[in-house]
């Protein structure tokens, strides 16, 4: 049998996610990574629980009858395959076809960036609950601590990060599930206030200060800062860094902006807070464009003292995850042990426990597929192709359903 035929026995024998899914019409989701949809399963087949699904459609480029998979997409698939934890997105299974490669997850309604839209435009319900900010954070911390303990880093943790699964899931209701939208793509949109900001636009309001000082160090500190945006967004609904002006990614992290964001909120640091501050390759910039003396009454506690958050165990914990110095700042598993999780309401397993769920679906986005060429079809120059992607059959993709010995390109 020749390759053309091989190819087509091959694609016949392959269950197509149209065949199994219904899910062209529910985009949920699009951006540099890929698009996203709510799936349901067809009603005849029986391969998959009735329940929704998410099926990502992962950006192939098509050259000369070769199917390339960038690299971020071999990445998230070398990655997810890798990890199980039950505050991680799961990645059940992997469909492919000649033209696209799908990855199908377990659907999260919601997640908190649509959480705290919800309480910053409600008149009357303008706080999540104690018990449920406790259980986000609790879980947070649970899917964190097991990417930490493996050494891999998030780096890009954000409320729209943090899904959580709806009702219909008798057994994960109320779940967390850290995932990684990707949807970082740059956004020239008008200044807007946050309450309407896309959770798509590229945000700095949750980058720790040595990023934005071009640390050379990626390390887990960085995560648990960005959690402390967290924590602080859910206990205030607003943004503790907010930044109206939304610049698109510069040459260089260092942003004046928002590190006058958060020394206006903090404080400026001082050198026998943050020892290291001196070594940090902006910190010359840092000693030219700010005036220690201007940050000189600011702190956190005098930020939040509209929130009454003063001698709670919450203000205690959320100083600890905002600490300057990144070798100072609490890690994941210090953070698990700390009494905020050990008073009243204690966590439970069910962020919404005992409660009806008052946030909205998620909406559907136009399918810009059926009108126009998909991005996966258009063609890279061959230079970008060499820099940027491996061609589909040199990348194992264990574990794709049915998943016939590849022919050798
Ligand atoms: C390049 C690259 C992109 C993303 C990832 N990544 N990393 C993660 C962890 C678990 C490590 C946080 C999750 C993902 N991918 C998605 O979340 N994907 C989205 C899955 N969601 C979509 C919406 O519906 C629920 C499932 C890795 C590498």
């Amino acid at each position: 049998m020749i390759g053309r035929e091989f190819i087509a026995e091959l694609e016949n024998k392959r269950e197509k996610v149209e065949n199994l899914f219904n899910f062209e019409k529910f985009k949920v989701g699009s951006g540099t990574y890929g698009q996203v949809f709510q799936a349901f399963p067809k009603t005849k087949n029986k391969l998959f629980p009735k329940k929704s699904y998410a099926l990502k459609l992962i950006e192939c480029i098509d050259h000369k009858q070769n199917m390339i998979l960038s690299m971020s997409a071999c990445r998230e698939i070398a990655l997810l395959r890798e990890l199980k934890h039950e505050n991680l997105i799961q990645l059940n299974r992997i469909f492919t076809d000649q033209r696209k490669v799908w990855l199908l997850f377990d659907y999260c309604e919601h997640d908190i960036w649509q959480i705290l839209t919800y309480h910053r435009k409600s008149e009357t319900d303008k706080f999540p609950s104690k018990g449920l900010v406790k259980s986000l954070m609790f879980q947070m911390f649970q899917g964190i601590s097991y990417l930490h303990n493996n050494w891999i880093l998030h780096r890009d943790l954000k409320p729209a990060n943090i899904l959580v699964v709806g009702e219909g899931s008798k057994i994960e209701r109320g779940r967390v599930k850290i995932g990684d939208m990707g949807f970082a793509r740059l956004f020239n949109s008008p200044l807007k206030t946050f309450v309407d900001i896309d959770p798509v636009v590229v945000t700095f309001w949750y980058r720790a200060p040595e990023l934005l000082l071009d640390t050379k160090h990626y390390t887990k500190a960085i995560d648990i800062w960005a959690i402390g945006c967290i924590f602080a967004e859910l206990l205030s609904t607003k943004p503790l860094f907010y930044n109206e002006e939304e610049k698109l990614e510069t040459s260089t992290p260092y942003n004046r902006e928002q590190l006058h964001k958060i020394f206006t909120t903090m404080g400026f640091p001082k050198i026998e807070e943050w020892h290291n501050l001196k070594a940090m390759p902006c910190y010359e910039r840092l000693t030219k464009d700010f005036a220690s003396a201007a940050y000189e009454k600011r702190s956190l506690a005098a930020t939040l003292s509209k929130y009454k958050l003063q001698n709670t165990s919450e203000f205690r914990l959320l100083e600890k995850f905002l600490t300057m110095d990144p070798t100072k700042r609490i890690t994941a598993e210090e953070a698990l042990k700390d009494s905020y999780f050990y008073e009243e309401p204690l966590p439970n397993a069910d962020a919404f426990y005992g409660m009806k769920i008052p946030y909205p679906p998620r909406k559907y986005l136009p399918n810009e597929e059926n009108n126009n060429r998909t991005q996966h079809q258009q063609q890279l120059p061959p230079r970008q192709q060499q820099q940027q992607n491996i061609p589909l059959q040199q990348i194992p993709l264990p574990g794709i359903v049915k998943q016939e010995p590849r022919i050798q390109p």
